[in-house]
């Protein structure tokens, strides 16, 4: 009996709500996408235009096949670069228009947050650091990491040759096959571990089961993390949470004992390494800042995180290439072989153009950073993407998110050309590309240890190249993608290696 009334009621209760809001707020929007010329963005209409299931099964199953990267390289250039889509709810926009990053990164910073699904999503892992605030949070974070990265002592190469030796004491010198990929990760966590708490867990010596230990914890934590992205906001309803608790106890049980170890030196004001030439070690100095573990542990493990997976992702996928380029083996053999075998300064590594070109093609072709985004913080416009041609500004509501894929923008065809998907260093002689080109992304949130990263790769590079000459692939398998927080290669990187 109370049916029919019932629906009605609520029909009622609709509409009014609907008057109401074209009344205000729907008029305030109005105008204002009348002052900027907004015109509609192009909506992937699927079987389930509301939830996006239709999506959400597609990206499950682009996640069990490795062809998440390809397949939204593919749907963004049918859709000529911008489009909108609902996944699992969520309403998003996904954009490669140089034009509208540059727009939020930078001309229109205070429009966009990373917003809540990030600092949720990525909070479990991080915590409340760099990663995952914005405003004043986040300002405090950089201040409080910047001056680690302008100090001279961190591009301290005799520091990285020491890993250096350690790395080749343990690659097989007979050309038995290797796995540089998962060295290269050993390399990272051992200078950033050295960069970070001033001692290195020295994953690269025989006999380390604990930061190996350590190192699996973490790597099963970020795919947990990545086993429940992929169902979307769903995730968190049938994805147990208790596997990726588990793997994140052992990381931060072996964090927390340099932290703990940190704050008692703090407390007794034995802050330098004196010893060391009075080195800076970059947990001394946050723990001047602050002494709560909690604190501390969220900042170094974003470093952590940000250090460790992307450089190694860039050194296993650039020597991935050269194990399958000889030509380009070839030429920076050759450029290599002027240092007469002498170990690099970092005036030698800044001039050798031919190894710059080949990190800047490995990071064009193959970012590690992949998939990137903003929250809009109150009713904004992106300049690109609206109306029939794509050519219009585009509406963004309060509470919008947009994602913007680093791999898609950076292969573009009408911006480097018909061969975009080639690696080809040589192309790096006559391009200048600004929006176009983000692997450390841009705008005041840029990567702040780029340099770090750039200088590290490089210098292992030179010291790989002069003690291994002959190098061969031994994996028939094209580059296969394995998505966690970076993107690195999902058979690694195998190839022989021999002294000549
Ligand atoms: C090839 C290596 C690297 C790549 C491709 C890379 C890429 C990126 C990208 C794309 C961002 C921006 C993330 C965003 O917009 O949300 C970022 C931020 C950041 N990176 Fe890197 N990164 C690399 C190496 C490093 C290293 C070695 C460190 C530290 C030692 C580092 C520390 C950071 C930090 C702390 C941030 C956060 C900056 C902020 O939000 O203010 N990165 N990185």
């Amino acid at each position: 009996m109370l049916f029919w009334p019932l629906i009605t009621a609520t029909g009622v209760l609709l509409l009014c709500r609907r008057l109401y809001y074209e009344l205000t707020l729907g008029a305030e929007r109005r105008r204002f996408m009348k002052q900027y010329g907004c015109k509609p963005i192009t909506k992937i209409q699927g079987w389930d235009p509301i939830f996006g299931l239709d999506i959400v099964i597609s990206v499950v199953r682009s996640y069990a096949n490795n062809t998440v990267l390809q397949k939204t390289a593919r749907m963004l250039k049918e859709y000529r670069n911008t489009i909108r889509l609902s996944f699992s709810g969520l309403p998003i926009i996904m954009t490669i228009e140089p034009e509208n990053i540059k727009y939020m990164l930078a001309l229109s910073f205070n429009d966009w947050e990373l917003g809540k699904p990030r600092r949720e999503r990525l909070g479990k892992l991080a915590g409340k650091a760099i990663f995952t605030t914005d405003g004043k949070d986040w300002e405090h974070s950089r201040a409080l990491l910047r001056p680690n990265f302008i100090r001279k002592q961190y591009q301290d190469l005799i520091a990285l040759e020491v890993h250096v030796q350690h790395l080749v004491d343990l690659i097989p010198k007979n050309g038995e096959t290797v796995d540089l990929q998962e060295m290269f990760l050993r390399f990272t966590i051992d200078s950033a571990t050295e960069l970070l708490f001033g001692k290195s867990c020295e994953s690269l010596l025989p006999d380390s089961s604990t930061p190996v230990n350590f190192a699996n914890a973490f790597d099963s934590a970020l795919l947990e993390l990545r086993n429940q992205e992929k169902w979307g906001p769903l995730g968190r309803y049938f994805i147990s949470d208790k596997p990726f608790q588990r793997h994140m106890k052992n990381t931060d049980e072996f964090i927390y004992g340099y932290i703990h170890a940190a704050i008692a030196r703090q407390r007794q004001s034995k802050l330098f390494d004196k010893t060391a030439g009075e080195r800076y070690v970059f947990l001394d100095e946050l723990a001047k800042e602050s002494q709560n573990p909690k604190v501390l542990r969220d900042e170094i493990i974003s470093v952590l995180i940000a250090a460790r997976d992307t450089t190694a992702t860039l050194m296993s996928n650039l020597w991935f290439t050269l194990a399958r380029q000889p030509e380009v083996w070839a030429k920076l053999h050759a450029e290599i072989s002027l240092l007469c075998g002498e170990i690099p300064t970092h005036e030698q590594l800044k001039d050798m153009k031919y190894l710059r070109w080949c990190l800047s093609e490995t990071l064009r072709l193959w970012p590690p950073v992949n998939f990137n985004g903003r929250m809009a913080v109150r009713d904004t416009w992106l300049p690109l993407g609206g109306g029939a041609d794509r050519k219009s500004p585009i509406f963004v509501p309060k509470g919008q998110e947009v994602f913007w894929s680093t791999y898609a923008l950076q292969r573009r065809k009408d911006i480097y050309g018909p061969d975009a998907e080639e690696f080809r260093p040589e192309r790096w002689e006559s391009i200048r590309p600004h929006w176009e080109y983000i692997p450390f992304s841009g705008g005041p949130r840029i990567c702040i240890g780029q340099q770090f990263a750039l200088t590290e790769a490089a210098y292992v590079t030179v010291r790989l190249v002069q003690n291994f000459p002959i190098i061969e692939h031994r994996d028939p398998k094209p580059w296969t993608e394995h998505i966690t927080v970076v993107t690195s290669s999902k058979y690694g990187t195998q190839v022989g290696l021999r002294r000549g």
